[in-house]
């Protein structure tokens, strides 16, 4: 089982309240800062153990006071160190001054640094504390690094990467590995951060869970102990219909296959019936290729309005192959009051009209909606969110949720699931085999299936996304729209979580 501190995210602001709640309480900071040091030189002597030189590049901050623990300790331990400092050390504050006092070894100006191999860099310039875009000498050591293909060893963050956000700013260390303390923040599992950290350790440093707990926001990663709770459970008494009926509407007779990934899908996450509603022309290439899935024409808004007569019908799939234009806004209004997975076309047919759709959905409290774009399908629905650079893509997402009342599945390596009333998740087991044609499809279907067997909102499209992951790694590299359907199933959940 891995630490509890692995699956929550504390934001770079939360973590200073947190430091300054912990040093409020009595703990000693100092002590705090030694330990994150000691754990810093330990990754390296592990990792690095035939190192000519360890180079540690010392910051302003509290993250260089960091960087001098683990020089004075790599130091001790008989290691050729070097430290390269930013700034004037004379200038630095409390423990990062009494951390720099403390180290006995070489001390040079970061300009000096050029990188040679055999060193290992430990980069100790900016970590949460990172206020605002790195200047151009800065920006210069780290590309020259960077291209030197030395190894980095990265305190907290690698230095010019937002902990927030996950992006550079405007380059950050390419990481082998990172080393932080008691909680990743987001910069560490959303992308590009997540590469650039390399592996992540998170070190407990002693601050007390209470201190963490009270300053946890809404931001955590995706994993089954958020939503296990919620998932379906099949009793001994289960019936076809008391495990839900999916819809997934199909596409013109040239555009099928879509659907029926999505519909395949859905039923091995564990729908009791799925019916391809297709429109005539398509009803006999439906028929060809499906088995246990039911085809039934569904040609129009008035057909459609008839198919909703029957209240089992329990959840919706539209967009996949399904055409952009009127008829996928008409049927998506028309489904205003029932839990619904708009994805693909039936997002990009609201483009320049997506008010209309905020608005019939506007009411449903709780959402009974969720939203699967790409960051394409994103742009077109909610385009002043998307071009706002100040945002990172959990607030990216977590804005959408809110003005569109949906749950937000924004997808991607990084994917994020919103909800309105801010909570997001951002999830890690997705293998990048996934960017293939019709994977998205197969996502729509899990998470229709899920809906369809009376999951919240929130939750079915978090676990559908998490599904979709395993899937995924149970087909391995080489992976079709297909073969992934077939390998969808209901999570075996580990009591140990
Ligand atoms: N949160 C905690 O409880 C602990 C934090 N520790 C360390 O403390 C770090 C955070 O310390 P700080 O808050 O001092 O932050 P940092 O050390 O990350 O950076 C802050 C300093 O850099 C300056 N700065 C910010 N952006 C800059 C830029 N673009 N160009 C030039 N200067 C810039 C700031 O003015 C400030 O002087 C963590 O990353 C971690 O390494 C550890 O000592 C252990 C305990
Ligand atoms: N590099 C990647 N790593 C992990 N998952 C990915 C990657 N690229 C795409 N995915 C996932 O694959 C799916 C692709 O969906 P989408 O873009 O809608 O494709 P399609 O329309 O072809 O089905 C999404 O769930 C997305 O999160
Ligand atoms: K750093």
């Amino acid at each position: 089982m891995k630490q509890r501190s692995f699956y929550h995210l504390i934001t770079p602001a939360a973590m200073a309240a947190v430091d300054r709640d912990a040093a409020r309480s009595g703990i000693d900071s100092l002590g705090l800062m030694q330990k994150a040091g000691q754990a810093v030189s330990a990754a390296a002597l592990r990792l690095f153990p035939d190192a000519m030189r360890m180079a540690v590049l010392c910051g302003p901050g509290n993250n260089g006071g960091d960087g001098y623990i683990a020089a004075e300790a790599l130091r001790m331990s008989g290691v050729d160190v070097q430290v390269f400092h930013l700034g004037d050390p004379a200038l630095l504050k409390s423990d990062a001054s009494s951390a720099f006092l403390a180290y006995r070894g070489k001390l040079r100006p970061l300009a000096e640094y050029v990188p040679c191999s055999g060193d290992l860099v430990i980069d100790a310039l900016f970590g949460a504390g990172l206020g605002r875009s790195l200047e151009p000498p800065v920006v210069e050591i780290i590309e020259a690094i960077n291209a030197a293909s030395v190894p980095v060893v990265a305190v907290d963050l690698p230095s010019g990467l937002d902990g927030l956000t996950g992006h550079p700013r405007p380059v950050a260390f390419q990481a082998c590995h990172t080393v932080t303390f008691m909680a990743r923040k987001p910069g560490h599992v959303l992308m590009p951060g997540r590469a650039l950290c390399g592996s992540v350790e998170v070190f407990g440093i002693g601050i007390p869970h209470r201190i963490l707990d009270a300053h946890r926001g809404e931001v955590a990663v995706n994993t089954p102990s958020v939503w296990e709770g919620s998932l379906p459970k099949l009793t001994g008494s289960a019936y076809k219909f008391t495990r839900g009926h999916l819809t997934v509407f199909s596409g013109p007779m040239s555009a099928t296959g879509a659907a029926r990934l999505s519909a395949m899908a859905g039923l091995k996450a564990g729908a009791g019936l799925v019916t391809l509603a297709a429109p005539a022309e398509a009803l006999a290439v439906n028929s060809a290729q499906t088995t246990a899935v039911m085809v039934k024409e569904v040609d129009d808004l008035s057909t459609l309005r008839d198919y909703l007569q029957d209240t089992r019908m329990s959840a919706f799939v539209l967009g996949p192959g399904f055409g952009v234009g009127e008829k996928a806004r008409a049927f998506a209004l028309a489904l205003r009051d029932r839990k619904l997975v708009l994805d693909a076309d039936g997002i990009s047919s609201f483009k320049d009209k997506s008010q209309d759709l905020f608005a019939y959905f506007a009411k449903n409290v709780p959402t009974q909606l969720v939203m699967t774009p790409h960051e394409g399908e994103f742009a077109r629905l909610f385009p002043e969110i998307a071009k706002d650079q100040t945002l990172g893509k959990v607030q990216k997402a977590q804005a959408a949720a809110k003005c569109s009342n949906a749950i937000v599945v924004y997808k991607g390596a990084d994917t994020v699931i919103a909800s309105p009333d801010g909570a997001a998740l951002i999830n890690e087991n997705a293998p990048p085999w996934l960017a293939t044609a019709g994977s998205g499809d197969v996502l729509a279907g899990i998470i229709g299936g899920l809906l369809a067997q009376g999951m919240p909102a929130f939750e079915a499209a978090a676990a559908g996304v998490y599904m979709h992951g395993e899937a995924a790694l149970r087909v391995g590299e080489g992976l079709t729209a297909e073969d992934l359907a077939a390998a969808v199933r209901p999570l075996q959940i580990e009591t140990a979580f």
